[in-house]
């Protein structure tokens, strides 16, 4: 792994708990999303189930999907620290917890969306920084509009706070349905999928439970 950071939190390193994902997104290298290429292989797809593409009611669908999937995986173009602009000292150095996030967020091995609740919490350097409220929620959703799987979406929202805001800890929770398993495949409709990532002092059990007991009651 490259580009680490290192992160000294009384006395212990966090430089190895901070997982590189640049190797994934490769955000700076990116081309830019070819909307007219989307917009062609989804006629395709029309056309390989057996439809007319020029037909009422589908003719603007490869069109419709173009401008949805722009929406849908804007993430791929978009960075942290894009995101967690806005930072203060505040002399706060407890544990901030926005729970409740919604996000969508799209299966890389169907192309299917997941949805549920991100969880988000820290605990700020001490005399250090913290973000503006909205921000947690903002980089929740430049990791969730990307080709996703639930574990890396978590740790990536974890380890971003970590790298950008420094502080001396981070748990990220997530709780999602998969349309993968309950539209089709195993079809279980209900089944949720939990995740978590914890980092430094909050990985400490009573910390840690804390934040559990503040995000699991409802
Ligand atoms: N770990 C993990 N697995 C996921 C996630 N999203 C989808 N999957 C799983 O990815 C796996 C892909 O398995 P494959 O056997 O290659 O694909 P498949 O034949 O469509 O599998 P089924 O869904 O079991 O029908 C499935 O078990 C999915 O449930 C995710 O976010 N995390
Ligand atoms: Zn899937």
């Amino acid at each position: 792994m490259s580009g680490r950071v290192d992160h000294d939190v009384d006395g212990s390193t966090l430089a190895s708990l901070v997982s590189d994902d640049a190797t994934y997104t490769g955000t700076a290298t990116r081309p830019p999303y070819d909307e007219e290429r989307v917009r062609r292989a989804v006629r395709e797809i029309l056309v390989a189930l057996g439809e007319d593409p020029d037909r009422d009611g589908i003719r603007d669908t490869p069109a419709r999907v173009a401008r949805a999937y722009r929406e849908l995986f804007s993430g791929l173009w978009q960075e942290p620290e894009d995101v967690l602009t806005t930072t203060f000292d505040l002399g706060h150095d407890e544990m901030v917890l926005v729970k409740d996030i919604a996000f969508t967020s799209a299966c890389e091995h169907h192309l299917l969306p997941f949805y549920g609740m991100a969880h988000v919490g820290y605990i700020p350097a001490e005399n250090g920084r913290i973000t503006g409220l909205s921000k947690l929620a903002r980089l929740v959703e430049v990791y969730a509009r990307r080709l996703q799987v639930q574990e890396r979406l978590t740790s990536q929202v974890a380890d971003a706070l970590l790298r950008v805001i420094e502080p001396r800890g981070v748990i990220v929770v997530m709780e999602a349905e998969h349309t993968c398993m309950t539209t089709r495949g195993v079809r279980k409709p209900g089944s949720k999928t939990m995740t978590s990532a914890v980092r430094g002092q909050l990985r400490d059990p009573a910390t840690r439970a804390e934040a559990m007991s503040l995000i699991l009651g409802r």
